[in-house]
């Protein structure tokens, strides 16, 4: 991008609560008359990002930029945007017009400017006969439509929307993204939209960036991002996926359900563990014949109104998801294809828990905030700086949090085809990762233990 084609540049942004980082050195850059949409689940910092630009939050690190004007201490009213927040946030004790011309009354414009730039807004959002009627008169849908209006006669260069449709039932929310798409392009303005709704990003942006945890894990197109994510988190938020562990046995050829796939992918290193992601769409499933790769069993077949979602266990244990136009009825034998353009090979984020430590004495190592009691160590001294290395598989979650040497929260839950991939958020404020079969909810407080031969002492 040309710099001078940037209107918004977010150049390596943090924000801390306390000492919590809700914004980890973010990094964005947006081309004049894109609409971007900032995507992840609730708690990711989306909001936060967006009050940032907006100017309510001031950065703690890192420098905002406005058409290449350094904006970062700025206050909001002098900055080039608006926002459009969820509640519609109207005066209700003024009707439509009012409320939309507060802002030009407050600059003091003549009354038929006022007046000419008003009904613009209006039309511009579909509200022409409205100006008169009282904002509490109005459904949800048209007092979102006047917040629009509201932020755009001041004719912002930028207009910041913060899940603006949440409040929506389902139908108007169709409706209004489709309006929403039109207004951009008629307006030619640029739009920066939050939004948790994979499929409302997917359906309104040129642009999508996909967060999680306070940071950005993928910047792309919507194409881009359905086809090609770059890890299991964006595969996994952004539509159906399956996702499984594997292995790269060499280039084009990845191990995974205990069979060998060619694939399309180089260069990941011979024996590397990978994440290899497979849309239910990508799967062909079919009678049991030699064609098939792997076979099983359907286990449940539900009608989607377009298409058949199929849950298969395989031979070997593994549960997958698959989409169909036929339906193969729960308790048939199948047999499963993919092209090895389908298969989407990732690198793994990590192979297993690491954390900085220090050893006590010989048997006892402190992580987490916290003593372990771990096997002898050798070799190294007490009150040593350590790194501690803990196998997903070798956490153990305990429902009462009592009965854990530490304490947290379940996060993130990833179903890994025959087994669950939990974050753990720890109230020592670090992620802990678990594999298990147990099946925890989002929420649940679990206690965490980690039996003394399953803790590694590495000297650093
Ligand atoms: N003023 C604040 N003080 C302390 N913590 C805050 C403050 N504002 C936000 N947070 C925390 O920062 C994190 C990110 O919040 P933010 O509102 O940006 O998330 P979000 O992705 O927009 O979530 P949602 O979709 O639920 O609104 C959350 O854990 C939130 O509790």
């Amino acid at each position: 991008m040309q710099k001078s084609d940037c209107i918004i540049g977010v150049e390596h942004v943090s924000k801390f609560f306390g000492d919590k980082a809700v914004l980890n050195d973010v990094n964005l850059s947006v081309r004049k008359g894109e609409f971007v949409t900032i995507l992840g689940p609730s708690g990711c910092g989306k909001t936060t990002l967006l009050r940032l630009i907006a100017g309510f939050q001031t950065a703690s690190e890192g420098v905002i930029t406005i058409a290449g004007k350094d904006i970062t201490q700025t206050p909001p009213h002098r900055r080039p945007v608006n926002t459009v927040f969820q509640k519609y946030a109207l005066f209700p004790h003024l009707n439509v017009f009012n409320n939309i011309a507060f802002g030009l009354k407050l600059k003091k414009l003549p009354a038929a400017t006022i007046e000419k730039k008003v009904k613009q807004a209006l039309r511009m959002v579909g509200m022409t006969d409205y100006e008169d009627r009282d904002v509490d008169s109005l459904s949800g849908g048209q007092q979102q439509r006047v917040a629009i209006a509201r932020a755009i006669v001041n004719e912002p260069e930028v207009l910041l929307l913060d899940e603006p449709l949440a409040a929506l039932d389902l139908k108007m929310r169709k409706d209004m993204q489709m309006e929403l798409k039109e207004m951009h392009q008629k307006l030619g303005i640029t739009f920066i939209y939050v939004t948790h709704d994979q499929e409302e990003a997917l359906t309104l942006s040129d642009t999508i960036v996909v967060m999680s945890e306070g940071r950005i894990q993928q910047i792309g197109t919507p194409t881009d991002i359905y086809n090609e994510p770059i890890n299991s988190f964006v595969a996994d938020f952004i539509g159906e996926s399956n996702i499984l562990n594997g292995v790269m046995v060499h280039d084009r050829l990845v191990r995974f359900c205990e069979h060998e796939f060619d694939c399309v992918d180089t260069g990941f290193g011979d024996r590397t563990q990978v994440d290899v992601v497979i849309r239910p769409e990508d799967i062909y499933i079919f009678e049991p014949s030699d064609a098939a790769q792997l076979t099983g069993t359907v286990t449940s077949s539900i009608f989607k109104g377009v298409h058949y979602e199929m849950l298969v266990q395989t031979r070997e244990g593994y549960e997958l998801m698959v989409q169909d136009y036929h339906c193969f009825e729960a308790g048939r034998e199948v047999g499963l294809l993919v092209k090895p353009f389908d298969i989407h090979v990732m690198k793994k984020e990590r192979t297993c828990n690491t954390f900085e430590g220090k050893l006590l004495d010989e048997t006892h190592v402190e992580f987490l905030g916290c003593s372990f009691e771990c096997s002898p160590v050798q070799d190294i001294g007490p009150e040593t700086p350590v790194t501690v290395e803990v196998d997903f598989q070798n956490v153990i979650l305990e429902d009462n949090e009592e009965d854990g040497r530490l304490t947290g929260e379940v996060k993130f839950i990833l179903y890994k085809g025959n087994h669950y991939h939990l974050t753990v958020f720890t109230d020592w404020d670090e992620d802990i990762f678990v594999d298990t079969n147990d099946v925890w909810d989002d929420g649940d407080r679990v206690g965490i233990r980690i039996a003394p031969e399953n803790i590694r002492v590495i000297k650093r």
